[in-house]
């Protein structure tokens, strides 16, 4: 399978401590992979180096064979962030047809995507006056609505009720199945399961890459959740008897 991203022995400080350790990984192209780790394992920074805004200290990310933060990427990659992205003095419409014409794209198109993120009906509303939830999905729309390449999703359906979530999972199979490349992160193992490729991370460091099907049976569990528990409990008892030995 082709690549669309390739990571190489990325290490990260941040602030005056190392918070990626090295690591290498391939995401394949027109698939999505999931990025699962607890808070603070660094997740977020992997996607800053992803797009090309995070200072990096060693190693390299390529993404669709360019640097990553080329300024030829810039239309061709797409980043939701947990950090609000949208105009709060405009309307939810304002907000995504102007990504839209950054792109020179037509208010029909953003009109489309407001409704596939279930915002018709808030389309006229100012951002500030929007629930937290719907503050998401207008800033979703607004990385959705230029159908970039490569899109990189940070924990996209956070706040969001599960008819929402089901349909969110929809739109991405979707865009996979027309050829992007998706990477999303979740705390949610029930949306790990619909990934084709899971990374698993922690503290810095990545601990299982595989398919959710593969990482299960590895691990000899049907729960991904018992599955990432006896990973973090077997690279655990291997560090000890390194320990032992050194
Ligand atoms: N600006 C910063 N300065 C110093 N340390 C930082 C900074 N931003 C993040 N960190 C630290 O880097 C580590 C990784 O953070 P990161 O945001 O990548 O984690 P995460 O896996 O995305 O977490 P979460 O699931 O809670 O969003 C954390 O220990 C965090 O405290």
């Amino acid at each position: 399978m082709e690549t669309a991203i390739e990571v190489r022995d990325l290490t990260v400080v941040r602030g005056a401590r190392e918070v990626l350790h090295g690591i290498s990984t391939d995401v394949p192209r027109g698939v999505i992979t999931g990025l699962l780790g607890p808070s603070g394992s660094g997740k977020t920074t992997l996607f800053r180096a992803i797009v090309g805004v995070q200072i990096v200290s060693s190693g390299t990310v390529t993404v669709l064979g360019k640097p990553a933060g080329s300024a030829e990427l810039r239309r061709r990659i797409g980043y939701y962030t947990q950090s609000p992205s949208v105009y709060t003095d405009l309307t939810v419409r304002e907000n995504v047809r102007y990504f839209a014409s950054l792109h020179s794209l037509g208010a029909a198109e953003a009109d489309s995507v407001i409704r596939e993120v279930g915002l018709a009906e808030q389309a006229g509303q100012m951002v500030s006056t929007l629930s937290g939830g719907q503050h998401s999905r207008a800033s979703l729309a607004c990385a959705l609505v230029t159908h970039p390449e490569v899109l990189v999703l940070d924990e996209p359906t956070v706040g969001q009720d599960p008819v929402l979530r089901e349909e969110l999972w929809e739109r991405f199979r979707d865009l996979a199945g027309r050829g992007a490349t998706l990477v999303v992160s979740s705390h949610i193992m029930d949306e790990a399961n619909r990934c084709d490729g899971l990374i698993l991370i922690r503290e810095g460091s990545i601990v299982a890459e595989g398919g959710p099907d593969e990482i299960k049976s590895r691990t000899g569990t049907d729960d991904l959740d018992q599955a990432f528990l006896r990973l973090v409990r077997a690279q655990d008892a291997e560090n000890e008897r390194g320990k032992e030995v050194a």
